[in-house]
C-alpha cells in the first residue's frame, strides 16, 4: 500500500538490494518482469536499481519509462548523496537520479559517525550538508525522497546524538520517510524496538525499517520496528540480498496481514503471494526454498502420523493458518512416520477413497513402513505410492506389458574415450513379443531407449513422456560397493511431472524398477488402455 503522510508503506528492494545476492544476476528484461509481478502483488514502491552507477540499472529506468505500465507501485531510483566537496548540481550521480525520471528517489547516507570519518573520509558537518543539499535538490526537481540511513542502529548505539542529527537533517530538508537500516544485520528485535521508539520520540520524523538477516532476525526486526511505529517496511521477495539476505517481504507481509491484523496489500492479493514468489524464483533462476514460511512447498506438508490423524478431524489443529490464504496447499507426506490417517489423506489427494477401511489402511501403513525400512522413500515418489495403493486396493498394478527379461552391457571400444551401454529388453505387449536393443550413454538411458522402442508401437502416448531427472543415493555408505542403492526418477509428460523410486543392491536393478514404474504410471495418467 503506497501513500503519503503516515499511511503504511510497503517498499520492495528486490531489484536493487536483492540483486546484491551472491550468484544472482538479473538482466533488464528480468527486472522488468519482476517489477510487473511486484506491481501485481500491490507493493507501494519498487526500487529499481542505482542509475548512473550500474549501466544495466540506467537502462532499466530508460526502458521502464516506456515498457513498464505500473498500475499501483511508484518506481523508485536508489543512489548516494552528493560526494563530499562537490556541489550538488555538479554531481553526475545525483543528476543521473533525476535523469532516470523515477518519481521517487531513495538516498543512501551515512548515519554512523565512524563511517563518516573512516569510509567517507569527511567531517560530521559536511556529511549533514551532503544530506540536506541532496534531499532539497531532488525535492526542487519534484521528486519524492526517502533517506536510507545506513548503519543506523550501530551508529545510534555508538553516538546517538549524531545519528539523531542525520534523521533531523533529512526530515527537515524534505525527506518523506527516514529509513533506519540495519546494514550489517546484527540487531535483535528488542534493540530495534527500543531504538525506533526513541528516535521517533526524539525527532518526530516518519521512520522506516530496512533489515538484513545476519542474526536470522530480519523479519522479526522488521515487525518489531513496525510495532514500534515505523510506517515503511523495506524487504525483498524471497529474502534475496547481500550475505544472508534481506527481510523476506513475503513473510513480513503475511505476518502483518494475518498475525497483526494490518491489511497492507490490496484486498485479495495475499492469496497471490505463493504464485508470485515462485514466478520470481523462476525469473531470477533461484531454486525455491522448500521451507520458506507461508509459500514454501513444505510450508503446509505434514509427515508425522499423529499430525495427520488430527488434521483429518480439523486441519486447523496442526496448521497456523489456512494455506489458501496465501495461495498455498496442504500436502500429506507418506513415510515410515505415517499412520492410518496419513495414508487415508494421501489416498484422497491421489484420488482414492480409503475412508472407513481400517484393515486396508493398516495393511498399507505396515507395507509402507517395511518398504521404507528397506530404503524406499515414498514422500519423494508419489507415483510409486499411487501404484502401491492400486496393488492393495485392486489386487494388482495396471499391466501394460509382461516383461520376460532385460540386460545391459557396458562396452569400452578401442580408440574411443567413452564407454557405451547397450540394453536389450524382451517383453510382450498388445499380444506381440518384442526384443528391443538400444544404446545409451549410461545403463539407464540404454534401458529407457530399449523399453521405449519395445512399447512405442503399442502405446504411442510414450512419445510425450521424457525422463527429466535421475538421482542415486547410497543408503549404507559403510558397506561401500555392497551398499543398498536408492534411485529416484522424475518423468515429465503432457504438462505433468511424476516421481518413482526403486531400491536394490544393484544400481541398475533399482533404476529399472523406478523406470518401469514411471512408464506404467505415465501411461495410466495419459489414459492409455493396458493391453498385454
Ligand atoms: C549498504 C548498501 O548496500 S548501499 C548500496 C551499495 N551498492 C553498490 O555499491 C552497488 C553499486 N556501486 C557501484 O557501482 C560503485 O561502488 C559506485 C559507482 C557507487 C562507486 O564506485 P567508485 O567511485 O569506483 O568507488 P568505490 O566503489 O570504491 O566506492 C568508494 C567511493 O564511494 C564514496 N561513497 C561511499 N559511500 C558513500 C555515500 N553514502 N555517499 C556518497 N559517497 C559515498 C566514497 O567516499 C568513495 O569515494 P572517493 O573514491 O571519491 O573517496
Ligand atoms: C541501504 C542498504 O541497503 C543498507 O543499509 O543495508
Amino acid at each position: 500500500m503506497e501513500s503519503t503522510g503516515s499511511t503504511f508503506q510497503v517498499y520492495d528492494t528486490t531489484l536493487r538490494d536483492g540483486a546484491q545476492q551472491e550468484g544472482l544476476s538479473l538482466s533488464v528484461p528480468d527486472k522488468l518482469a519482476i517489477a510487473g509481478h511486484l506491481d501485481e502483488l500491490g507493493v507501494g514502491f519498487i526500487e529499481g536499481g542505482w542509475p548512473g552507477a550500474i549501466p544495466k540499472d540506467t537502462e532499466f529506468f530508460r526502458r521502464a519509462a516506456t515498457d513498464l505500465n505500473l498500475k499501483q507501485a511508484v518506481l523508485t531510483a536508489f543512489g548516494a548523496t552528493r560526494k563530499a566537496g562537490v556541489a550538488v548540481d555538479q554531481d553526475p550521480q545525483v543528476q543521473a537520479l533525476i535523469d532516470s525520471l523515477a518519481p521517487a528517489v531513495t538516498l543512501v547516507a551515512k548515519s554512523d559517525i565512524r563511517h563518516v570519518e573512516r569510509a567517507l573520509r569527511t567531517t560530521a558537518e559536511e556529511n549533514l550538508a551532503m544530506i540536506t543539499e541532496t534531499v532539497r535538490h531532488l525535492r526542487d526537481h519534484g521528486r519524492r525522497v526517502f533517506l536510507d540511513a545506513e548503519h543506523f542502529f550501530d551508529g545510534y548505539r555508538f553516538n546517538p546524538d549524531y545519528a539523531l542529527r542525520v534523521v533531523r537533517s533529512a526530515a527537515e530538508a524534505g525527506a518523506e520517510v527516514v529509513v533506519l537500516c540495519d546494514t550489517n544485520g546484527g540487531m535483535l528485535p528488542g534493540w530495534v524496538t527500543e531504538v525506533v521508539q526513541e528516535v521517533s520520540a526524539q525527532t518526530g520524523a516518519l521512520l522506516g525499517i530496512h533489515a538484513h538477516n545476519d542474526t536470522g532476525c530480519a523479519v522479526a526486526n522488521s515487525l518489531a520496528a513496525v510495532e514500534a511505529g515505523a510506517i515503511q517496511v523495506q524487504g525483498t521477495l524471497n529474502g534475496y540480498g547481500e550475505r544472508t539476505g534481506n527481510a523476506d517481504l513475503i513473510t513480513v507481509l503475511a505476518d502483518l496481514e494475518l498475525k497483526l491484523g494490518r491489511p497492507v496489500l490490496p484486498e485479495g492479493k495475499l492469496a497471490e503471494i505463493t504464485r508470485i514468489a515462485h514466478a520470481v524464483n523462476e525469473i531470477a533462476n533461484v531454486l525455491p526454498y522448500q521451507r520458506q514460511p507461508y509459500v514454501g512447498a513444505s510450508a503446509f506438508a505434514h509427515k508425522a502420523g499423529l499430525h495427520a490423524s488430527a488434521i483429518k478431524v480439523d486441519p486447523d489443529l496442526y496448521q497456523h493458518i489456512d494455506p489458501a490464504q496465501v495461495g498455498n496447499d496442504m500436502r500429506m507426506l507418506v513415510s515410515d512416520m505415517a499412520g492410518r490417517a496419513s495414508i487415508e489423506l494421501k489416498g484422497k489427494e491421489l484420488g482414492f477413497d480409503l475412508s472407513g477401511d481400517r484393515e486396508l489402511l493398516s495393511r498399507v501403513t505396515d507395507r509402507v513402513k517395511q518398504l521404507e525400512a528397506r530404503g524406499y522413500t515414498f514422500e519423494a515418489a508419489d507415483a510409486s505410492f499411487s501404484l502401491l495403493l492400486q496393488e492393495e486396493v485392486h489386487g494388482a498394478q495396471p499391466q501394460f506389458c509382461a516383461v520376460e527379461s532385460w540386460r545391459v552391457i557396458t562396452e569400452f571400444r578401442d580408440g574411443t574415450a567413452e564407454a557405451v551401454c547397450e540394453a536389450t529388453v524382451k517383453l510382450t505387449a498388445g499380444g506381440t513379443r518384442s526384443v528391443a536393443t538400444a544404446e545409451g550413454n549410461g545403463p539407464v538411458s540404454a534401458l529407457d531407449h530399449a523399453l521405449r522402442q519395445a512399447l512405442l508401437p503399442v502405446y504411442p502416448e510414450l512419445d510425450a513422456m521424457k525422463l527429466t531427472d535421475f538421482k542415486v543415493r547410497i543408503l549404507d555408505g559403510e558397506s561401500a560397493t555392497d551398499a543398498i542403492t536408492r534411485v529416484l526418477v522424475e518423468t515429465t509428460g503432457s504438462g505433468a511431472v511424476w516421481r518413482t523410486v526403486g531400491v536394490g543392491p544393484n544400481v541398475v536393478e533399482a533404476s529399472w524398477q523406478a523406470l518401469l514404474e514411471s512408464f506404467v504410471f505415465g501411461l495410466q495418467a495419459m489414459g492409455a488402455a493396458p493391453r498385454l
